[in-house]
């Protein structure tokens, strides 16, 4: 039994280094604690989780699927209220950062792998499965409803989120919550998500998220929504157009050729990739892409470097060391990789920049593994030598810790983005501007992590 409402982190991280709960009474924070008390020292180290402070501290990252009609650049333009919260952030970041190493503990026995000492972040690596037990489905499964209707249906970001990351720390929990006092205190739980739990713990089911299914127009622009290529925004002009369901949308005039392709092969997309699959498809696009270019290198991000053992699609990140070789490789790659059957379908293409540009090169597709129909999702991006490391921390993510390195960046007079780290001056009307061209040097994903001195982490430990 739950009595206190408040206890430490370490109660979390403890139990998962155990793999069961452990009594509350020496991490609690409202009784003192009797026997085997943390050190005081240890206390004043160990932030207390209090979820509005937690909430304040993570703001607005979305996990929506909404990228391909988001401009990731702008994803920062409410960055005048992430100043006022900054400075409780930075309290904060301790927390979230013990949050991604929770998965890790989890996990038993997980190792790092490091790669020190070379030039360039050219790494063959293969994490263990990230993989931790989802003892709640019960409750998660209700929230990622509730976080896609706010994501990808009423464009609610911010309520979308609060629905990601309270499931980020309930998929983690090594127990089955069978009473909401057991989650009161809990980071990313608020009065709210109890009340919610709560409910779902009585009877099964969400009001909330029962009343949304009701509404038809809710269900319609959310099943709309969820289509690669279509945002809520598009989604709710083909709900006002009559259309009901996605084979509706099927003699749509007004879709984009990507929107059609996401419609199309919207049940195959939305299914996870095993690993071992991601794997021989990152084999299939390395040797391709060494065959056209030697020395080339090539590395598949996003989940599957983190680990994950469902991975939702492919993002690849290239680069050559020699600085000038990227240029006009992704044409050659995209050719080739078509002629191999392996690109089936172009979704968006941004290729070609001249040498001299540095600009990033970047194609989004469809593909299949061999042999078989069923359509992934897979982006392919090429950096020039200088920015790729600030490509593969923005691009193996997750979303939450390039939001931290984004804040972070920014307390400290800098502008992150995944083409660089640029120092931030004020111009004659006071408004802040960075110069692209002045970006601090980092060769290695660890000279940007040191540079913004956050504590280092393996791409297996990233997963906030
Ligand atoms: N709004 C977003 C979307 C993505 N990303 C970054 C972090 C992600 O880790 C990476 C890849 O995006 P994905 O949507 O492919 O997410 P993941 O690879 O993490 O998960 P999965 O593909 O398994 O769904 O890009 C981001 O910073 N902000
Ligand atoms: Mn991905």
């Amino acid at each position: 039994m739950f009595m206190q409402v408040a206890f430490k982190y370490e109660w979390l991280e403890d139990c998962l280094k155990e793999g069961t709960r452990l009594p509350v009474e020496k991490y609690s924070l409202l009784n003192a604690p009797t026997s085997a008390p943390a050190s005081s020292d240890e206390s004043t180290h160990s932030p207390v989780i209090s979820e509005d402070e937690f909430h304040h501290g993570l703001l607005s990252v979305v996990k929506v699927k909404r990228s391909h009609e988001t401009d990731r650049s702008n994803e920062d333009s409410d960055s005048e209220e992430d100043s006022h919260k900054r400075k409780k952030e930075e309290v904060w970041m301790d927390v979230i950062h013990r949050s991604g190493k929770l998965g890790v503990v989890g996990k038993s026995g997980m190792t790092s792998q490091r790669d020190e000492g070379k030039d360039m972040e050219i790494q063959t690596q293969s994490p263990q499965s990230y993989t931790p037990p989802n003892l709640n489905k019960n409750i998660t499964a209700i929230f990622d409803e509730l976080k896609n209707i706010f994501g990808d249906a009423l464009g609610d970001d911010r309520r979308s989120f609060s629905y990601y990351k309270a499931n980020s720390v309930l998929e983690k929990l090594p127990f089955k919550i069978t009473s909401v006092e057991e989650v009161k205190g809990l980071p990313a739980i608020g009065k709210s998500m109890q009340d919610q739990i709560a409910e779902i713990l009585k009877t099964g089911k969400s009001s909330r998220l029962e009343h949304f299914k009701e509404d038809e127009k809710v269900r319609v622009v959310s099943l709309f929504g969820a289509v690669w290529g279509i945002g809520p925004s598009t989604a709710q002009k083909l709900y006002e157009k009559g259309h009901k369901t996605l084979e509706d949308l099927q003699n749509e005039e007004s879709l984009t050729s990507a929107q059609k392709y996401g419609l199309r092969f919207h049940t195959d997309i939305n299914k996870k990739i095993p690993r071992h699959e991601v794997q021989e498809m990152e084999l299939l696009v390395k040797n391709c892409a060494e065959s056209i270019t030697p020395g080339i290198s090539v590395l598949c991000g996003g989940s599957y470097r983190r680990g994950k053992a469902l991975v939702g699609d492919m993002d690849f990140v290239v680069t050559h060391p020699d600085g000038k070789s990227h240029a006009g490789f992704l044409r050659k790659l995209v050719y080739k990789l078509k002629q191999l059957d392996f690109l089936t379908e172009d979704l968006t293409v941004g290729m070609d920049h001249p040498l001299e540009e540095r600009g990033v090169d970047t194609y989004f597709g469809l593909c299949k593994y061999p042999g078989r129909e069923q359509r992934h999702r897979i982006d392919l991006k090429v950096y020039p030598h200088e920015k790729y490391a600030f490509g593969l921390i923005a691009w193996t993510g997750n979303d939450v810790l390039n939001r931290r390195l984004r804040l972070l960046a920014e307390a400290k007079g800098y502008r992150l983005d995944d083409h660089g780290l640029f120092p931030v001056t004020r111009d004659a009307q006071g408004q802040r501007v960075s110069e692209r061209s002045s970006g601090v040097l980092c060769s290695t994903e660890r000279e940007v992590f040191d540079k913004l001195e956050f504590p280092w982490l393996e791409p297996n430990e990233r997963n906030l």
